[in-house]
C-alpha cells in the first residue's frame, strides 16, 4: 500500500511472489503477471519482496491517517552508538578529502522492543497522519521472503513516477530540522536554502539522475536551484525533474533499478560509496532501497525507502534507520544530530520520546 498526496495504490491478494527482481521484471514483460508491488533492498542483488497482486486498486484518496500511537519502548538500542557514528563520519570526511569518494551517505539503525504489540495497519495510519502530504507505505515482506515482517514508513522522496513516456523524479538531499517556533522554523529553512554545503550535497543527486535518465530520455528538465520542502520533522532541498522516454515500453520497475540507489542514500561514485557503506555499516536490508508498484503497461511509482521501520512478525520488535549525506564540509556532531531528527518520523508515530534511546 502506497499513500501519496495524489492518491493511494493498494495491492490486494497475491497471485505470485518474487525475490529475484529480474525474474519479476521478466514475468511482467511477458504478461505472466498483471502488476507488481513491493520492496527492493538497498543492494538490489539481495532478495526482494515483490508480489503480483490479484488486483491493483488505484485512484483512492490518500490515507487520512490517525493520531500518533502511544506505545512505550521496553528497550531502544542504536547501532552503532553515537560516539562510533561520529567517528565513522570523521573517517568518511577523511576519505572524501583524500579523493576516494565525493559523497557517501552513512546511516545508523535503532532497534526497539515495544511494551505491547502493534498491527502494521496501526503504524501505517499513524505514519500517514504525521505529515501534511499523507505520505506512507506498508509492504508485507513476508509475502515474498517468508519472514512475516512488514516495512512501514513515511518517505517524502519519490525515486520516480512514470506515466506513458513521462518520467518524473523528486530527489531530496540537504536537511535541517523543523521547529515549533515559526520564526526559528523559517530562519532554519532560509539558512538551508543558502547553505553551500547542502547545495553541493544536493547537486550530487541531481547530477546522478540527469546522467542516468540521459541514457533513456531525450530531454531531462530540472531547475538549476533546488526548492525547499518539508515533512513533519524536517526541511529538505528538493528538485522536481521531468524527462521524456525515447521508448515508453521501459517500465517503472526498470527505471527504479536504473536510478536507485541515488546519491541521496548511497553516494558518488555509486559503486565506491556502496562498497564503503557495506564495509562500514554491513547489510542495510530494505532501508534506502525502494518501495512501489508497476502496472501491466509499465506505469508506476517508486519511493526511496527512508523514514521507515521493519516491524517483525512478533508485532513488538522494530528496526528503524536514519542517515545523512557526508561531504567534504560535514561536521560529525551536526550529522549525528541530523540522524536524531530524522528518526523522529517513526518515533513520533509510535508516540515514543527519542530521549529513550539508551546509547
Ligand atoms: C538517508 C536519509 O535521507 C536522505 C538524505 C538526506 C540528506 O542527507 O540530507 C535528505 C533526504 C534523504 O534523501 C534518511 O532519512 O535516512
Amino acid at each position: 500500500m502506497l499513500s501519496r498526496p495524489h492518491g493511494t495504490v493498494r495491492g490486494e491478494g497475491v497471485v505470485g511472489s518474487f525475490t529475484d527482481v529480474d525474474e519479476a521484471s521478466a514475468a511482467l514483460r511477458a504478461g505472466e503477471v498483471g502488476s507488481l508491488t513491493g520492496a527492493i533492498p538497498f543492494d538490489a542483488r539481495d532478495p526482494a519482496a515483490l508480489v503480483a497482486p490479484a488486483r491493483l486498486r488505484t485512484g483512492e484518496a490518500p490515507l487520512s491517517g490517525s493520531a500518533p500511537l502511544s506505545r512505550r519502548a521496553v528497550s531502544t538500542v542504536s547501532h552503532p552508538d553515537r560516539d562510533e557514528h561520529r567517528e565513522r563520519i570523521a573517517h568518511a570526511v577523511k576519505r572524501i578529502v583524500a579523493g576516494d569518494v565525493g559523497k557517501v551517505v552513512l546511516a545508523r539503525s535503532v532497534d526497539l522492543v515495544l511494551d505491547e504489540q502493534i498491527r502494521p495497519a496501526e503504524l501505517l495510519d499513524a505514519l500517514a497522519g504525521g505529515n501534511a502530504g499523507h505520505n506512507a507505505f506498508g509492504v508485507d515482506l513476508g509475502a515474498a521472503t517468508g519472514s512475516g515482517s512488514w516495512l512501514l514508513g513515511a518517505s517524502p522522496e519519490a525515486l520516480l513516477r512514470k506515466s506513458g513516456s513521462t518520467v518524473t523524479c523528486h530527489p531530496y538531499a540537504g536537511s535541517a530540522p523543523r521547529s515549533a517556533d515559526p520564526a526559528v522554523d523559517r530562519a532554519t529553512a532560509d539558512e538551508l536554502a543558502a547553505s553551500t554545503k547542502d547545495l553541493a550535497e544536493h547537486a550530487f543527486v541531481v547530477d546522478h539522475l540527469r546522467e542516468r535518465l540521459g541514457h533513456l530520455c531525450d530531454e531531462v528538465d530540472a531547475p538549476s536551484t533546488p526548492q525547499l520542502e518539508s515533512t513533519g520533522e524536517m526541511w529538505h532541498l528538493a528538485t522536481p525533474i521531468r524527462a521524456t522516454l525515447r521508448d515508453p515500453a521501459v517500465t517503472a520497475l526498470d527505471l527504479a533499478l536504473l536510478l536507485g540507489p541515488t546519491p541521496a542514500v548511497c553516494g558518488t561514485p555509486s559503486d565506491v560509496a556502496a562498497q564503503i557503506i557495506r564495509e562500514v555499516e554491513g547489510d542495510r536490508g530494505f532501508y534506502a532501497g525502494t518501495v512501489g508498484w508497476c502496472d501491466a503497461v509499465g506505469d508506476g511509482e517508486w519511493m526511496v525507502s527512508i523514514r521507515c521501520a521493519e516491524l517483525a512478525a512478533d508485532g513488538r520488535s522494530l528496526r528503524t534507520w536514519a542517515g545523512g549525506g557526508i561531504v567534504e564540509h560535514s561536521d560529525p556532531q551536526a550529522e549525528l544530530d541530523e540522524t536524531q531528527f530524522k528518526l523522529r518520523t517513526v518515533f513520533n508515530a509510535l508516540g515514543i520520546p527519542l530521549a529513550d534511546i539508551v546509547n
